[in-house]
C-alpha cells in the first residue's frame, strides 16, 4: 500500500539549477518557517550548472525513503522531472499552478514537485508548494492507475 501523505519526520529534499536558485531560496525559507527539516542540495549561486547534477541527488533521497518528498526547480521544470522520473520510487510532476499541484498529489500521488522557475514567480512557487505539502493522495480509482505506472 503506498503512503497517502508525507512522512515529515524525514527532511524535504530540494535542489535547483541556476534558473531555479532564486525560487529555491524562497522555498527553503518558507519550508523552514513551517517547521520542516530541509536538505538543500544546491545549487547555491548564479553560475550556470547542469540540472541533472541536482535532480539525481534529490530523487535518490526520495527513492530510498530518506526524504519525505522532493522539490526541484529548473527553467522549465522538464529537465529535472525527466531526470527524477528515472527512479522507480519517484513520481515527479511539473506544476506551474495551484490546481495542478493539488491534482498531482490527489490523483498521481506525486512525491517530487518540479517547478518551472523561469515561468513562475517565487510567491507563486510558495503557493504551489504549500498545496503540494498539504494535499493527500485520494486513492480509490487512482490507486490502481498509479500502481500501473510502474509496470513496464
Ligand atoms: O529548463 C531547463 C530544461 O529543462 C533547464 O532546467 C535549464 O534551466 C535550462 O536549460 C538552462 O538554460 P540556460 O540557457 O543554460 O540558462
Amino acid at each position: 500500500m503506498q503512503p497517502f501523505s508525507f512522512d515529515f519526520s524525514q527532511p524535504v529534499a530540494i535542489g535547483a539549477d541556476h534558473a531555479g536558485v532564486a525560487c529555491k531560496e524562497q522555498l527553503v525559507s518558507f519550508l523552514e518557517g513551517k517547521g520542516l527539516k530541509v536538505k538543500d542540495l544546491g545549487t547555491y549561486g548564479s553560475n550556470a550548472v547542469d540540472y541533472p547534477d541536482y535532480a539525481h541527488p534529490v530523487a535518490k533521497l526520495v527513492d530510498r525513503g530518506q526524504a519525505s518528498l522532493g522539490i526541484l526547480i529548473c527553467g522549465t521544470g522538464n529537465g529535472v522531472a525527466m531526470t527524477a522520473n528515472k527512479y522507480q520510487g519517484v513520481r515527479a510532476a511539473v506544476c506551474w499552478g495551484e490546481e495542478l499541484s493539488r491534482l498531482a498529489r490527489a490523483h498521481n500521488n506525486a512525491n517530487v514537485l518540479c517547478i518551472p522557475g523561469r515561468f513562475v514567480a517565487p510567491e507563486q512557487a510558495v503557493a504551489i508548494t504549500d498545496i503540494f505539502l498539504e494535499t493527500s493522495f485520494a486513492g480509490g480509482r487512482h490507486e490502481e492507475r498509479v500502481r500501473k505506472v510502474l509496470h513496464l
